[in-house]
């Protein structure tokens, strides 16, 4: 097969993003705090600024039971499901499919205020990755999402300012094979998730407001993406 333009790109990045999403909050330097705590859910986050906008990393871990690695990654990745679950959405687009694993999209959110309204345009990769640690060990699954330039639709033209985001949502699902040797049902299974985003708001946005967003959103956005696929995948057969 002939490969797509960014397909270097995408390939690098996938393998670094998995690098440093695998690794734990300890061997990822310091300077991590947690920031929000719900169940399993923990939320770390990293203060950084550039020429003095706020980029902190942000690196979440939770577990949830009764869905897969595929399933998480497949609502996450698939647009047709993103307007249910990712309520800072205001518009979304497919832009080019470069692959049935990779899209390119156009996404603006809902304005914060005082800060004007940001848009990102990311390519978009879903993969199956070999659990190269324990090899009879469940596959891992993920989705990397990374901003690139669009010739299309060049930064800053209209009323939205770019974001730029990196963002990698790396899953291991867990069996938990029943005594009895019974059939696998939901009660045996459970998911590792651990998300990792890094987002440069593209221009000056009031730290105070960017942080206390940031603290408000993504505890909001993980528990909502992941009871959305609970909600989603409880009636269904599960997908390995
Ligand atoms: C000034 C910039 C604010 C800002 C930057 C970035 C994002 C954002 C974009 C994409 C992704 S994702 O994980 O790739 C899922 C696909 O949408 C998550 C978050 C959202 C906001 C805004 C809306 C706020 C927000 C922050 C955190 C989580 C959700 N929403």
């Amino acid at each position: 097969a002939v490969l797509h333009r960014l397909w270097a790109e995408i390939d690098k990045t996938v393998k670094q993003q998995v690098t440093m999403a695998r690794m734990g909050i300890g061997e990822c330097g310091t300077g991590w705090q947690l920031f929000a705590e719900d169940g399993e859910m923990k939320m770390y986050r990293r203060e950084e600024e550039i020429d003095g906008m706020v980029v902190d990393p942000l690196k979440a871990v939770h577990v949830v039971k009764g869905i897969t690695g595929h399933e998480v990654c497949h609502y996450f990745f698939s647009p047709k499901y993103r307007y249910d679950w990712e309520t800072t959405l205001e518009h979304m687009t497919v832009l080019e499919t470069i692959s049935d694993d990779t899209l390119l999209f156009l996404q603006t959110h809902k304005r914060i205020w005082p800060a004007s309204q940001r848009e990102a345009v990311f390519w978009s990769h879903m993969r199956k990755l070999p659990n190269d640690q324990d090899r009879d060990g469940p596959d891992m699954w993920t989705v990397v999402n990374n901003s690139t330039e669009d010739e299309s639709h060049p930064a800053n033209s209209g009323k939205c300012v770019r974001i730029y985001l990196t963002v990698c949502l790396l899953c291991q699902t867990r069996v938990h094979p029943p005594k009895d040797g019974t059939p696998i049902t939901r009660d045996n299974v459970s998911c590792k998730i651990t998300y990792c985003s890094v987002v440069n708001p593209g221009g000056w946005a009031p730290a105070s407001v960017l942080r206390a967003v940031y603290k408000r959103e993504y505890p909001k956005f993980l528990k909502r993406f992941t009871t959305y696929v609970t909600n989603q995948t409880k009636n269904k057969p599960i997908m390995f």
